[in-house]
């Protein structure tokens, strides 16, 4: 997961190979609660792992409920229709699939409970429901503003002979919420059938929908008349289905049903293939491909799988009512952005009761792309801009909205080869943390990945600075003096002094270098060797074999595969001279002699390592002069490249210094 400030996504030009998606966050946290609520233990499998979810187990563990958690697999004991725990105070986060089941599952049951979130969800309304409920006799109170999250639960009367009346026009998660809490009334012995009226239209019915489904799985059989009325037969009661998979998700699907829909089509590729979900799917937003489809998208379905490439293009634009798909239609929103006129999207005054108001954080942030958007109560329409100059590089506000982050990546597929500022890229957390990372394993970028050059002598802080210039980026890093000191452990391995005679075997092995890169490790022919390499042995073995033309020629190759999206920041002697010589910013790193050695002297001692500063500088001084005077790529700084002499600069400072450099050569205008 992206932990970054921004994330800038270079342009994109498509995207083709294969994406399997996380588990649907729906499903998962709807099965999380039935399984606490049944008799029996489940093993629940696929499961989404993303903040939504968290929340969900940590309610149950709070609850008395036993859950284990292993990735994506977890294994609930059932709770039996009681709460082990009589009194709880809950955090559910911004997880509204968490707070309106608990709402209504723990007024059913009694106790003494609190729920609360972050003062998002204390905007969010929640009065239909708990109207609902007090109705039936729960009881249920306001800890703030009335309507509104936090509450505070306490021990039922329950009256259920009448029938229960919610409104189905503001969620449809308020009617889930009683359907999925009701059946523990309906086993308690002398219970009635119970009956729920739904006031008003039903929104979102593909939601309810799933409900039923699990529900059913779950061993209790609602039925139902039109969309208006369900009844929950006497006798109902939850049992284990044993094991149960989660499908994919298919809101988080559209993001890349769309991103195919965008691609340019290539030679030889055969569109993106997403797995995991497929047309059959029993989750509504699954049809969003019938949308994907009227724009223009080429998509083909088998089970549990989808096939997208372009198909129109432009995208045609459309009017649509998309209250079947409220979260998918946002999705649509980005897309309008490539379509060939405005497009409406209707019926979707739900997006403003959200994570924000989807409505007006769509509108101002597609505006700042160059969009003409006009929103209404319940509608947005979306006037793109003009393909090749209507476009403008923004850095998009994201209003701790992961739908809201996933869309504006959409952006990057721009004609106009503009970049997108992602801010906050963290928030996809909320339903697929690993979106971005999803998304760069299959795009294509449509412009060189940017690159960030540290070259200098030994000691400056290249290491530390650039490290921590690709934390703050969200880059990739390359570290290219561990490559030189891999390929002379790799020599000393094979029984090749670093010299002369043997410079053609140890090109040899540098061609073929086994190695694997993990967090602040490597591996050498499976063997760690984190350490061994950061000898000062190893270092001067590292020089000597560095000098050799065919070993530098050897490790090119293996340097530029590091230059992958969203960006790559790389320390060495000759990355702005000789590697990556079209780098949009080269930093040559400079200190004196005595702070050098002070600092290498600092390190090693902090390593428990035993080191002399004489010989230090010593040392350093005739690295210096071998990678300076050397006739195969010599340290020396790029024609354009910026000087930093940070002798009398903390790592801080110089990290400041390098960003901002960076920031100058953004082409983003500062989010208001
Ligand atoms: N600007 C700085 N001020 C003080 N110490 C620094 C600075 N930059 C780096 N250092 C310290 O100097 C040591 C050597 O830095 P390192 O990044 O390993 O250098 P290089 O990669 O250039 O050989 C580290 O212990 C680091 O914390
Ligand atoms: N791009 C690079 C990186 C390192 N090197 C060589 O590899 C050696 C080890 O690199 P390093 O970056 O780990 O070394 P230090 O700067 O930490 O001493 C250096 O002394 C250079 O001679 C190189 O020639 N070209």
């Amino acid at each position: 997961m992206f932990d970054t400030e921004f994330l800038d996504i270079p342009a994109l030009r498509g995207v083709h190979g294969a994406v399997r998606l996380p588990g649907s966050k729906s499903i998962s946290n709807r099965v999380l609660l039935l399984a606490a609520l049944c008799e029996g233990q489940t093993t629940v499998h696929d499961l989404l792992d993303s903040d939504d979810t968290r929340v969900m187990l940590d309610a149950l563990r709070a609850l008395g409920c036993g859950v284990q958690v292993d990735g994506t697999r977890a294994v609930i004991d059932g709770l039996g229709g009681r709460a082990r725990q009589p009194a709880a105070d809950l955090f559910l986060g911004n997880a509204g699939t968490a707070m309106r089941p608990l709402t209504a599952a723990l007024a059913v049951l009694g106790g003494d409970y609190q729920l609360r979130g972050i003062p998002r969800m204390h905007e969010r309304p929640i009065g239909d429901l708990v109207d609902a409920l007090q109705a039936l006799g729960c009881t249920v109170d306001y800890l703030g503003t009335p309507g509104y999250p936090p509450l505070r639960i306490g021990q039922p009367q329950l009256r259920l002979d009448q029938p229960i009346a919610v409104r189905g026009d503001v969620s449809s998660q308020f009617l889930t919420a009683l359907l999925l809490a009701l059946p523990l009334a309906a086993g308690q012995p002398g219970a009635q059938d119970i009956v729920i009226d739904v006031v008003g239209e039903l929104i979102s019915q593909p939601y309810v929908e799933i409900t039923l489904q699990l529900l059913a799985r779950f061993g209790v059989r609602v039925q139902r008349q039109g969309w208006s009325r369900f009844t929950i037969p006497s006798g109902s009661h939850y049992q284990s289905p044993g094991a149960i998979h989660v499908e994919a998700d298919a809101s988080s699907a559209s993001y890349f049903i769309a991103a195919g829909a965008l691609s340019e089509r290539a030679e030889g590729q055969n569109g993106l293939q997403i797995d995991g979900v497929g047309e059959d799917s029993i989750q509504g937003d699954i049809r969003f491909v019938d949308a994907a489809r009227l724009m223009g998208a080429d998509i083909v379905s088998g089970p549990n799988w989808l096939r997208v490439r372009r198909g129109a293009w432009p995208l045609k634009a459309i009017d649509l009512d998309c209250n079947h798909i409220p979260d998918a239609a946002m999705t649509l929103a980005a897309m309008a952005l490539y379509a060939d006129g405005p497009s409406t999207l209707r019926n979707i005054a739900s997006w403003r009761v959200k994570e924000t108001d989807r409505i007006a954080a769509m509108a101002t942030e597609l505006r700042k792309l160059g969009a003409t958007v006009e929103e209404g109560a319940d509608y947005i329409r979306i006037t793109p801009p003009d393909p090749v100059t209507g476009w403008r590089a923004a850095s998009l506000h994201t209003y701790d909205d992961h739908r809201m982050a996933m869309c504006g990546s959409l952006a990057a597929f721009n004609a106009a080869c503009l970049p997108v500022r992602i801010e906050d890229p963290r928030c996809v957390g909320k339903t697929y943390p690993d979106y971005f990372e999803a998304l760069f394993a299959v795009a294509e970028a449509s412009v060189p990945v940017p690159v960030i050059c540290v070259d200098g002598p030994t000691a400056s802080g290249k290491g530390t600075l650039a490290s921590e210039i690709a934390h703050r980026l969200g880059y990739h890093y390359l570290d290219s003096g561990a490559l030189y000191r891999l390929t002379g452990l790799a020599a000393r391995q094979a029984g090749l002094e670093p010299e002369a005679v043997n410079e053609a075997e140890i090109a040899d092995l540098a061609r073929a270098l086994p190695v694997r890169f993990g967090p602040g490790r490597v591996w050498l022919a499976g063997a760690e060797v984190t350490d061994a390499i950061r000898t000062e042995a190893a270092g001067m073995d590292a020089s000597r074999v560095s000098a050799f033309p065919s070993v530098r020629e050897a490790l090119l190759k293996l340097q530029h595969e590091f230059a992958r999206l969203p960006g790559l920041v790389a320390d060495g002697r000759d990355m702005g001279t000789q590697v990556f010589p079209f780098a949009p910013l080269k930093v040559f790193l400079t200190a004196g002699a005595a702070q050098r050695a002070e600092r290498r002297h600092k390190q090693l001692i902090s390593k428990g390592i035993s080191a002399n500063i004489a010989s230090l500088r010593a040392d350093l001084q005739a690295r210096d002069a071998r990678d300076t005077h050397r006739a195969a790529s010599p340290l020396k700084a790029a024609q354009d490249a910026l000087l930093l002499d940070n002798s009398q600069l903390s790592v801080d400072e110089s990290v400041e210094q390098v960003l901002a450099w960076w920031q100058a050569r953004q082409p983003f205008q500062a989010s208001a």
